[in-house]
């Protein structure tokens, strides 16, 4: 094992980053609280600073992926599309059945320049994550309850506000409303039987009600659906806790760009065209898991250097105090000082697990894995 892979694989190292990750987003959390008045004197201003401080974030989520774990994304796509990423405003619809899925794609926008503004639609359950859930009020984000009655209005209006938003964004949709699991696999294709729609082997039945009220919504704002399949060589199971451990993965990304033009109005027509569009999804993850290649060309963009030199510079900021205190800390030889810091940052280390537990399949929501009865009989209780 080299020295760097020693130093990559040491808990030290690790706790020192998430150390770098929470204060540093927390400060730029309470940064992004003060420009809260400048809202009133002028809301694009605002949103300008925000976008900057947001990716003083996530850009250090993805240095890591980039940067210490060496990850590779490759991006296969049609060369006429590419001038056009990064340019204009889009949808983004993604699969979702890796644990950093979102980081893969933080990652695209990151070289294609618009990761302080990218958006999602996201679980409400995230807005109350610290540093990442809290950046996401300052950036508009669009929070869902997963409960079409109570989303149709709050998701509708959310996305009326980006009318006017001054920086090119991607808006990602998870169609599938969850991550992929065996059981809820299951449970979706009943749903597609029930429904005479044709089974899908790789994806979960997409839900389409927050693609037609995006589409209906951003309308004249977005150019473009980006239908997007990521995919992982060697069937690699990547983890936010092996990104850490320095663990390199490669990811490919598929990328179709269709004009909004294309897409119907109609409720029912849309959700007709987005089932078909899952089904050519599938076709592709077939053929990926055939020949490993997806049908077009590899246009990768390169990696950009800010992503480091913004993590560096939290480093230095951050670990030079750290380590005049923890000096101050043994030369003061008080064992209840000692004590307390100990506890400190044990419970920190413990929020940080806690953090990362959000983006692990395997603690993840019940969310589409009930039955359909169950479901009609909790939404009549609930009546
Ligand atoms: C060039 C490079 C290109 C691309 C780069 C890639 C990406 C980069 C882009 C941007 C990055 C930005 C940010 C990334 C950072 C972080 C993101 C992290 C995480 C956030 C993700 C989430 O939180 S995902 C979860 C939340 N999102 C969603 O759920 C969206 C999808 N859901 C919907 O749209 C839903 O419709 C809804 C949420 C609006 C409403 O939910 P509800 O449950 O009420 O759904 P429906 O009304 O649609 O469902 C009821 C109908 O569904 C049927 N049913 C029942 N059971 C099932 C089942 N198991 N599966 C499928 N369908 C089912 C039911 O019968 C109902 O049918 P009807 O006939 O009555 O309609
Ligand atoms: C610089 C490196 C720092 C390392 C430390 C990182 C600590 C921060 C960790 C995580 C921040 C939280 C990111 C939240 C993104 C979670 C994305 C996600 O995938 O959500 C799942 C959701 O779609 C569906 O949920 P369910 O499948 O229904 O359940």
């Amino acid at each position: 094992m080299g020295l760097l892979q020693l130093l990559k694989s040491q808990f030290l190292s690790h706790l020192l980053i998430c150390y770098v990750f929470l204060v540093s987003g927390i400060i730029i959390n309470l940064l992004q609280l003060c420009t809260l008045p400048v809202w009133l004197l002028s809301k694009q201003l605002f949103r300008r600073i925000n976008i900057r401080l947001a990716y003083c974030i996530s850009s250090q989520m993805v240095a890591a992926l980039e940067w210490w774990s060496g990850t590779e994304c490759t991006l296969y796509t049609d060369p006429k599309s590419y001038p056009l990423y990064g340019n204009e405003n889009a949808i983004v619809v993604l699969n979702h059945s890796f644990e950093i899925d979102f980081l893969c794609g933080w990652t695209f926008c990151e070289r294609f320049g618009v990761l302080g503004s990218s958006k999602v639609l996201a679980k409400k359950e995230l807005a109350y994550v610290p540093v990442i859930g809290w950046m996401w009020y300052f950036l508009e984000i669009v929070f869902c309850k997963r409960n079409w009655e109570q989303d149709r209005r709050t998701v509708a209006q959310g996305l009326q506000n980006l009318h006017d938003y001054p920086e090119n964004f991607w808006f990602l949709l998870y169609c599938e409303g969850t991550r992929f699991t065996p059981k809820k696999h299951q449970i979706s294709m009943q749903v597609a039987e029930s429904k005479g729609l044709a089974k899908l082997k790789y994806h979960l039945l997409p839900r389409t009600k927050g693609f037609w009220v995006t589409v209906q919504n951003l309308r004249g704002t977005a150019a473009a659906v980006y239908d997007s399949t990521l995919n992982f060589r060697n069937n690699e199971t990547p983890t936010l806790l092996g990104i850490l451990h320095g663990k390199k993965y490669h990811a490919d990304l598929y990328v179709r760009r269709i004009p909004l033009e294309l897409i119907p109005e109609d409720e029912a027509e849309c959700a007709a065209w987005l089932h078909k569009l899952y089904q050519e999804k599938d076709a592709f993850q077939e053929q990926y898991s055939q020949t490993g290649r997806y049908p077009a060309p590899v246009v990768s963009p390169p990696r950009r250097p800010w992503s480091l030199i913004n993590w560096l510079f939290w480093s230095c900021l951050l670990l030079y105090p750290l380590g005049l205190l923890l000096a101050q800390l043994i030369s003061s030889g008080s064992m209840l000082t000692i004590f307390t810091s100990v506890a400190l940052c044990s419970a920190a280390s413990l929020g940080v697990r806690w953090m990362i537990g959000q983006t692990e399949i395997n603690k993840g929501s019940s969310y589409g894995n009930k039955e359909r009865v169950e479901i009609k009989k909790e939404k009549q209780e609930s009546c």
